[in-house]
C-alpha cells in the first residue's frame, strides 16, 4: 500500500473534469488537471472524463497530447468514464481514434432520444447495495474480450468493467454522491 496521497490526473480538455477531482480529494487523493504532456509525469493515476470525445480528440492532437495519454493508460491505473470509455476502447462505432487500452466494443450515443439521459438504481459486484448510476448520451458497450471483468449491468448491457489496472463506466460515478466508483479506483491503485 502506499503511504503517501496518490496523485491523480483528471484529463481536464473538456467535459466533467472538477466533479472528479472534488470525489478524488473527498477520498483523500491529490489531484492534477492534465491539459499537457508534462502533466502527465509522476501520476499514480488516471481519470478519463466524460464530454464529447469528438471534441476531446480535436484538442489532444493540438496539445500534442495524443500519443502521451494513450502511452500513459497502458502503464497507469485509468478510469474512464462515458467519453473516457469511449477514448479506451479497441473498438469505437462510429469509427473514431482511441487509444484501444480495454478490449471493449462500444457504440457512441447509442440509448436512442427517450433514453438520451437516464438515473438508474443498479446491482453493481461493489459493496454496499445498489448504485445509482447518471447515464447522459452515453455510449453502449456492445462487447467485452479475454480478461474483461463485468462489475455492473444495464440490463443486458455492460456498464462498469474492468481489465487489470483499467477501469472503464459508461455512467457518470462522479455525480451524486456515491463515491464507491472512486473508492474501488483509487483501492486498484493502492494494489497497483
Ligand atoms: N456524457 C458523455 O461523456 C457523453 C459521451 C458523448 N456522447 C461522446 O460520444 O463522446
Amino acid at each position: 500500500m502506499m503511504t503517501t496521497a496518490p496523485l491523480i490526473g483528471v484529463l481536464a480538455l473538456q467535459g466533467a473534469s472538477d466533479a472528479h477531482c472534488r470525489m478524488l480529494e473527498q477520498r483523500g487523493a491529490r489531484v492534477r488537471n492534465v491539459r499537457r504532456p508534462a502533466d502527465l509525469d509522476g501520476l499514480d493515476g488516471l481519470i478519463l472524463p466524460g464530454g464529447e470525445s469528438t471534441a476531446m480528440l480535436r484538442l489532444m492532437d493540438r496539445e500534442g497530447l495524443f500519443e502521451p495519454l494513450r502511452r500513459a493508460v497502458q502503464s497507469l491505473p485509468c478510469l474512464g468514464t462515458c467519453a473516457g470509455t469511449i477514448l479506451l476502447a479497441e473498438t469505437v462505432e462510429p469509427v473514431q481514434p482511441s487509444f484501444a487500452a480495454l478490449p471493449i466494443t462500444v457504440t457512441r450515443n447509442a440509448y436512442g432520444r427517450q433514453n438520451d439521459s437516464a438515473i438508474l438504481n443498479a446491482q453493481t459486484a461493489l459493496d454496499g447495495g445498489p448504485l445509482e448510476m447518471v447515464f447522459i448520451r452515453a455510449p453502449r458497450i456492445d462487447a467485452v474480450g479475454e480478461g474483461v471483468t463485468v462489475l455492473a449491468r444495464r440490463g443486458d448491457d455492460p456498464v462498469l468493467v474492468q481489465k487489470g489496472h483499467t477501469l472503464a463506466c459508461t455512467f457518470h460515478p462522479e455525480l451524486g454522491s456515491d463515491p464507491r466508483v472512486h473508492a474501488y479506483f483509487l483501492a486498484q491503485i493502492g494494489h497497483h
